[in-house]
């Protein structure tokens, strides 16, 4: 590939530089606290803050001043063992050229919204920058995104522009007429594509002068779309403080990410894990990010990777350790692998086993939403309570609530929230783009309903049950889906379930687990089965809870990041689809 630059790979051996410097971020957070700075919870927060400048330039130079170690703030590799390896410099010179391609070639403007729709290619990377200092809002997307999701996502935000590759480029010239805001079409390509500007050769020929924007903290940055487990995606929009929690002291116990540490992060380039995995959290401390371009999943090449880069951190949705466990040899020794960390959905607790027997590793839970980032976990050190997704990370306050927005007592069932009044923290959401009435929806008393069930216990750790929606109500028992699938999960014949509330004629509701079974249980009688994983659940969770319906499907409907669609299996149950 053109963009890939051969580079020797000089890290064999690892070198002993292990600095560790405050996140500038924050000092500019406390320097200019006092002076006009808005102050958010407990922390004090400057008017103005531009990750650009205020944390990438200040790596730069630091390089330049010999402050940093020699490893590279962005390192690519692919599966034909390409390298390419930026440091901190390059980076700002390459994302101020990008941000000259956007304002001055395409005639962008601070505010525009821009569509941004590409794989794991570096181009990602100089055109969410080159946004932050041009103050263009950013639209991540996945390139798994189709036709009628782009139409979607373009008519919702009247983008201004789009970023995308020759594979998508044809879906978006045939719905291009339904977008009359749609004005500027950048790819990223070896070839030429009639109608497009080619970004690459734009950068390079683009000035490296360009004058970063003095944002506001509250400034827009970014818009995301919601996968859409529950309904059309809304567009959530985010703030340049966004990028500032990343900086804030307490944000940073979550990964003690180092400057010489090395974070691979698989997330997609559409999901905001991306904004804070692959950017806010490595370059805040000038860490730096390893990413695989990764274009089809592979435990193998996963496996290879971390045997063979010195990669420190690694942060991944549950998926990927289970894949990669289940692939593997039995023992999995990772040379310089000291911190897993994974979110995005529940992890089972015996995934969290196996990976600790067969690698000597923990693996540490997040969660968070589009609207929150990583809003509660376990950060390294703190104890691992198998099932929880560890305590809130101020600024965020996370409290259990019913739906009037009282906070509940520890171990009582409620929904999460995140308190937002009188005090809206650094990092929460700005609300759903035109979307009042949903903004105010989430809205509950002080706090924010994540719209998930939790409980709390004396200890401060939440401990998931489920979304709101896929809470079962069978014979006056309430059961999150969670607690079922992870039972169900131990019994060797399951591969994966997901369990919902199915309607019954004397009991109304109850619990229904779709089950696809592993290969070696392919060919075992049904009903056997069935009787044998409903004994199952019994003998391990509330025998109340076990799955009276039990059905055998060969896949589980899913969203884009590959998230079960509960809600459509629940309505087929309902008769509603
Ligand atoms: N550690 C975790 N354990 C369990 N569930 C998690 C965890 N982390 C995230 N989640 C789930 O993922 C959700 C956030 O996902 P995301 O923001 O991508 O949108 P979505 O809720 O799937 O989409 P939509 O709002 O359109 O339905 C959380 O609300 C929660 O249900």
């Amino acid at each position: 590939m053109q963009w890939l630059m051969k580079f020797r790979v000089l890290w064999g051996i690892r070198k002993p530089y292990r600095g560790f410097h405050p996140a500038p971020g924050y000092l500019r957070c406390q320097s200019l606290s006092g002076v006009g700075a808005l102050r958010w919870n407990d922390y004090d927060v400057p008017e103005e803050f531009n990750f650009a400048s205020d944390v990438l330039d200040y790596w730069t130079q630091m390089e330049k001043e010999g402050k940093r170690g020699p490893n590279p703030a962005l390192w690519l590799v692919n599966n034909q063992g390409d390298e390419l390896k930026w440091s901190f410099g390059e980076l700002t010179d390459l994302s101020r050229r990008a941000a000259n391609v956007l304002t001055q070639t395409c005639g962008l403007q601070q505010g525009d919204r821009l569509a941004l729709i590409l794989p794991r290619v570096p181009e990602w990377w100089l055109v969410v920058i080159g946004c932050i200092r041009a103050g263009i809002i950013f639209m991540p997307g996945t390139i798994q995104l189709k036709a009628k999701d782009i139409l979607y996502r373009l008519q919702a935000s009247k983008a201004k522009g789009i970023v995308t590759t020759d594979t998508l480029a044809p879906e978006v010239d045939s719905l291009a007429s339904e977008c009359p805001t749609l004005k500027t079409k950048l790819l990223v390509s070896d070839h030429s594509h009639q109608g497009w500007l080619d970004l690459r050769s734009l950068i390079k020929s683009a000035s490296p002068d360009h004058t970063c924007i003095k944002s506001k903290t509250v400034d827009p940055m970014a818009i995301f779309f919601t996968s859409g487990t529950t309904g059309f995606p809304k567009m959530v929009k985010h703030c340049h403080g966004f990028a500032l929690r990343s900086s804030l002291p307490s944000c940073r116990k979550m990964l003690q990410l180092k400057t010489s540490d090395i974070l691979w992060c698989f997330s997609d380039t559409g999901w905001i894990l991306a904004l804070c995995g692959c950017i806010m959290e490595p370059w805040a401390v000038g860490a730096t990010l390893f990413i695989h371009h990764l274009p089809q999943f592979d435990p193998k090449v996963i496996e290879q990777m971390l045997l063979k880069y010195p990669i420190t951190h690694s942060l991944a949705v549950p998926l990927v350790y289970r894949m990669i466990l289940r692939h593997a040899s039995t023992s999995l020794r990772f040379p310089t692998l000291e911190h897993c960390i994974t979110g995005g959905e529940a992890l089972l607790p015996e995934d969290q086993e196996e990976w600790r027997r067969r690698t000597g590793l923990l693996l540490y839970e997040i969660y968070g939403q589009t609207e929150t980032g990583i809003s509660c976990g376990t950060p390294q050190g703190m104890k691992i309570k198998p099932g929880s997704m560890g305590k809130s990370i101020p600024p965020f306050d996370i409290q259990i609530i019913d739906d009037q927005g009282n906070t509940l007592p520890f171990n009582t069932e409620g929904n999460i929230g995140i308190r937002m009044k009188p005090t809206r923290p650094i990092g929460l959401f700005m609300g759903y783009e035109d979307n009042p009435v949903k903004t105010a929806e989430v809205e509950c008393g002080d706090f924010y309903n994540c719209g998930d069930r939790a409980t709390m216990d004396e200890e401060g750790y939440i401990w998931f049950l489920g979304r709101k929606d896929d809470i079962i109500t069978a014979s006056g028992y309430r059961i999150g889906p969670a607690e079922v699938e992870n039972a169900l999960a131990e019994h060797p014949a399951v591969a994966e379930s997901a369990v919902v509330s199915s309607p019954d004629p004397i009991r109304r509701e109850v619990v229904k687990a779709f089950i696809v079974l592993t290969p070696e249980f392919l060919s075992h009688d049904r009903d056997q089965l069935t009787k044998e994983l409903q004994q199952h659940v019994k003998s391990l969770t509330a025998p109340y809870k076990h799955p009276r319906k039990v059905e055998f499907v060969s896949e589980l409907p899913k969203t884009i990041t590959g998230k079960i669609k509960r809600s459509d299996l629940r309505k087929k149950e309902f008769g509603q689809m």
